[in-house]
């Protein structure tokens, strides 16, 4: 079981390191923003310039954001296909959690077409990236407070194992209650998956419209990008019920490090290839570009069928698709894969994202590191994971880990990590 309260090791080096990032974090997407629109676009350099506040602070920005907010809470709370149930909580209860994910996803594409015809422009929002970053990360430092203080009445059985160390800045970084909630609206659950996400694909597809303005139609390495991101995306919103079993919803506190990382983050650092392909335009020929499908085909291919893999396993463990791979019983009742996906490393469904990583940035040529930061950003994040659950597994399956670690002595990559 997980250490609780007090005891719980402190990450990132304690409230120093939770204040830096607290910092950091925002600095490094502007930074991130700035330098995409640049000319040399230099990861590695002093930012480009410094926005004055009249370049960051709007408040259409903050309305836009918001209202997006406002509609994508509407659309989770319209009435679902499925409602699913959470894991088991302390108090051996379990949430419950609407399954409509991909119905916002496909209704705010129609609510956006309907704009544009209406004469909504579109390619607008691009030149708006740096005020509605500074709204989002306004409005992520306001709300993580609102759930600070709402944590503080929260019974000891809802709070998470490791925001509540009684620090008072790093738990508001790292989140204190497990799944705060009003009524059937989650907040974790809401924003990990909704208002980023598509937030993400629909700048993706302005900077695609901008784009076309301004060359008269998409290059290859655009549709690309918004192609496989939006792969991603529509991936993660179809498998919604899925993310009920990830570390962030059943181990991870609701504090400013995901609700930044969510509602910020997400949308504005992870369209930074479609970002810098507006200013920076690259030919790509249709070997290359095929190549690149491939990739990102191979690596959605590991990605899907280890994440199902598991979750077909965990659901019910005599699915036929699972009753024929080999498994190590542990001293929980619960079995560990040894075969299949999870018996070729430890973490297959993260080789399969860092490959798609990969085909993400390549469309953008190889001139610049800047589109490949999200890969070294991904890499260093799931490092980090893959130390942490292995960390976690270690103290739930004690022995049983040990034998799966002998089994299956790579992490990550096979032969190298
Ligand atoms: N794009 C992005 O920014 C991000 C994407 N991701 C993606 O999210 C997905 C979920 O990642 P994450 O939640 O970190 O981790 P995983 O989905 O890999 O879940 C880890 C858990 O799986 C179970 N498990 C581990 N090994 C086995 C095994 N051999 N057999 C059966 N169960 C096993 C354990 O839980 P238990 O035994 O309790 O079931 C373990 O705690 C990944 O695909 C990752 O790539 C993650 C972070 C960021
Ligand atoms: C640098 C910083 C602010 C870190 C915060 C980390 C978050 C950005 C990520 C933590 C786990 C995430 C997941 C996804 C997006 C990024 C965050 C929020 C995810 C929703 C992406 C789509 C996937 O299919 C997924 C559903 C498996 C995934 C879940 C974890």
């Amino acid at each position: 079981m997980a250490p609780h309260g007090p005891r719980a090791p402190l990450e990132f080096g304690g409230p120093l390191g939770a204040a830096a990032l607290m910092l950091l974090l925002p600095a490094t997407m502007f930074y991130l923003l700035l330098v995409a629109r640049s000319g040399p676009a230099r990861l590695l350099g002093p930012p480009p310039y410094l926005p004055g506040l009249q370049a960051l602070w709007s408040p259409r920005a903050l309305l836009l954001c918001l209202a997006w907010l406002g509609l994508q809470a509407a659309l989770y709370l319209l009435p679902a296909r499925k409602v699913a149930e959470g894991q088991e909580l302390k108090d051996k209860s379990r949430l419950q959690y609407p399954i409509n994910g991909f119905q916002a996803l496909v209704l705010t594409a129609l609510l956006a077409g309907l704009g544009v015809l209406a004469g909504l422009p579109l390619a607008a929002l691009p030149e708006m990236l740096l005020p509605l970053a500074f709204a989002a990360t306004l409005i992520a430092f306001v709300f993580s407070l609102l759930l600070y203080l709402k944590s503080q009445v929260a019974p000891a059985s809802a709070l998470a194992p490791g925001g509540s160390s009684g620090n008072p800045i790093y738990d508001f970084f790292m989140g204190r209650e497990l799944n705060p909630r009003i009524c059937f609206l989650d907040f974790k659950y809401f924003c990990e998956l909704r208002p980023g996400l598509i937030g993400w694909v629909l700048i993706n597809l302005a900077l695609l419209v901008q784009e076309a303005e301004l060359r008269g139609s998409p290059s290859l390495a655009m549709w690309l990008v918004n192609g496989f991101q939006l792969l991603y995306v529509g991936d993660a919103l179809w498998h919604e019920e899925a993310v009920l079993t990830t570390m962030d919803i059943t181990h991870d506190g609701f504090g400013f490090m995901l609700v930044f990382g969510d509602l910020a983050w997400v949308p504005f650092t992870y369209s930074l290839q479609a970002q810098f392909l507006v200013h920076h335009p690259q030919a790509l020929g249709l070997p290359m570009a095929s190549t690149i499908c491939l990739i990102n085909a191979i690596g959605y291919y590991i990605f899907r069928g280890a994440n199902s893999q598991k979750n077909t396993f965990r659901k019910n463990p005599s699915d036929p698709r699972v009753a024929d791979l080999e498994t190590i019983s542990t001293a929980t009742g619960r079995q560990l894969l040894v075969s299949g996906w999870w018996g070729m490393v430890r973490h297959p469904n993260y080789l399969g994202d860092l490959i798609m990583a990969l085909a993400w940035s390549l469309p953008c040529g190889a001139s610049h590191l800047l589109p490949y930061f999200y890969l070294l950003y991904f890499t260093s994040l799931l490092v980090h994971r893959e130390a942490h659950d292995e960390r976690q597994c270690l103290q739930k399956y004690g022995l049983a880990w040990h034998e799966y670690c002998r089994r299956v002595p790579y992490r990550i990559v096979p032969y190298i990590y």
